[in-house]
């Protein structure tokens, strides 16, 4: 019973003694999802619940369901927090339905397995077609560092950026991540973090997605009892959390405007003032900040304030997308596979022509959309082998984009025969012409290789014939 109530945003459930186990109770309601629900529920990557205005559960996403070892029947209409006067008094749904706020909080909860995991919830009202207002919110997990598999890879591009990862960790400057969704940021914040010397420390996530103008502040220095309608108790800043630790702005680019300045002054001064304190307080946090956005652009279009910027991106690193670092696709599909093995105690074969069909793909979303469509084919598989008609590519990703040409219309007479690694190089190397405009000299200098050895792999690869027929300048 305990469990089926776990994903509630109050930690107050971890405190929970038996008597007030008993109080728990569990009405199981046939789910009935309005297409509004629906479609929020679908819409969201994140662990998401719906919970209405008698605080109880009333939906949950498959995201939701992972994150906890529960499954959404279990879960449909159980009582999100203690049932008792006083708690009921004091729970934070029952607060929201009085004065319909959005709220952002880091709470403790508890997973079906008894672990306890860190969350930084978002709370907003939502309503459903016939006005019916719920309160939906979306669970963020900072990863714990024993979650951290490393960063799977060995392609020239990957130890590059390990390399320039760890020259960062060395030092305690500001580093600003950039590349596209799914490459692997946050991956790489926490891979500076555990090489630098605040590892033991804490490695706090701000979600700037979720960080209304309202919000900033109190989540970001927090507030003092009675600082504001609703503030309640003495709250603890994310700043404050990661003190000796990292502090990771995950899509920076999202921080509204306004907010900009506090943040500078806050960063530059290593100071700030809790909402409503009169002291101010002093933490030492090393800030790292990722977004997938053009931050130049930004500032030209005088989104992003150009001093903040220079003083986030003390070092910034790029993080190269997928179909940059092909080599890296068999490793990751192991690891991923195995991953997803482990989970549901299968083992995975995957066969020769599905490799390919993922080498030659062009990754839009990157390793997280690698890791979700070889899901969904280790769920489709009837037997454990991974078949080329189970890898269900997305249309985005076949589509050439205007800048570059995508990898899978270059076909060669012959490349089909290539093994997966032989196939991983010549998209990789197909990438770098592209890239370099067809200069043979620039792509043997960016591997790290010599002419004579480029021209012997182009010929082996037969790669000179379509940059020949394409017009190109060799
Ligand atoms: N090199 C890698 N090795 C193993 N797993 C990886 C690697 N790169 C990314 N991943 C996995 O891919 C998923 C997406 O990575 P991550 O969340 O770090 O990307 P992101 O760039 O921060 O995404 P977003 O821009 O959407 O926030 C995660 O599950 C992460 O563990």
């Amino acid at each position: 019973m305990l469990h089926a109530t776990t994903p509630t945003v109050d930690n107050r459930m971890t405190n929970l003694s038996d008597k007030d186990r008993h109080r728990i109770q569990v009405h199981a309601l046939p789910v009935s999802r309005t297409p509004t629900l629906s479609s929020l529920l679908l819409a969201q990557r994140k662990p998401f619940l719906v919970i209405d205005a008698e605080g109880r559960i009333r939906d949950v996403n498959g995201a939701l369901e992972e994150a906890f070892g529960l499954d959404q029947v279990r879960l449909a209409g159980c009582s999100c927090c203690r049932l008792d006067a006083v708690a009921m008094e004091d729970c934070r749904h029952r607060r929201f339905f009085r004065d319909l706020e959005p709220y952002v909080e880091t709470h403790a909860l508890m997973t079906a397995g008894g672990d306890i995991r860190f969350a930084q919830i978002q709370g907003f009202p939502v309503i459903d077609e016939d006005a019916q207002v719920y309160l939906g919110e979306a669970l963020h997990f900072p990863k714990s560092h024993s979650d951290t598999p490393g960063m799977v890879g060995n392609s020239a591009a990957l130890r590059g950026l390990k390399q320039e990862l760890t020259q960062a960790a060395a030092t305690d400057v500001s580093v600003f991540l950039g590349g596209e969704t799914g490459s692997g940021k946050e991956l790489a914040a926490e891979f500076i973090h555990r090489h630098s010397r605040r590892a033991q420390g804490p490695f706090v996530v701000v979600d700037c997605t979720v960080l209304s103008e309202d919000l900033f502040e109190s989540e970001l220095f927090g507030h003092v009892k009675g600082a504001f309608t609703g503030a309640i108790g003495h709250k603890v800043g994310l700043f404050e959390l990661a003190d000796a630790g990292t502090l990771f702005f995950d899509e920076i680019g999202e921080l509204p405007l306004s907010q900009q300045p506090k943040l500078l002054r806050a960063l530059e001064t290593g100071v700030f003032r809790p909402v409503g304190a009169t002291k101010t307080r002093r933490a030492d946090v090393r800030v790292v900040s990722a977004t997938h956005q053009d931050v130049q652009a930004m500032m030209q279009r005088g989104e992003f304030r150009q001093d903040l910027y220079y003083r986030l991106a003390v070092l910034p690193i790029a993080i190269p997308p997928l179909r940059a670092r092909r080599e890296d696709i068999p490793a990751l599909v192991d690891h991923l596979l195995l991953n997803i093995g482990a989970n549901n105690n299968r083992g995975y074969r995957v066969e020769q022509d599905a490799m390919r069909k993922l080498l030659l793909y062009e990754f839009p979303g990157n390793v997280r959309e690698m890791r979700n469509l070889l899901h969904l084919a280790a769920a489709l598989s009837p037997n454990g082998v991974i078949t080329q008609d189970l890898i269900r590519l997305s249309d985005t990703g076949n589509e050439p984009s205007p800048a570059r040409k995508p990898a899978q219309e270059i076909r060669h007479p012959g490349l089909e025969q290539l093994s997966p690694i032989e196939a991983a190089e010549a998209g990789y190397i197909m990438d770098l012409l592209q890239r370099h405009r067809g200069s043979r000299t620039e792509v043997a200098a960016s591997m790290s290789i010599s002419e004579r050895t480029l021209y012997r792999k182009l010929k082996r690869y037969r790669l000179n014939l379509p940059y020949e027929r394409n017009g190109s300048d060799h």
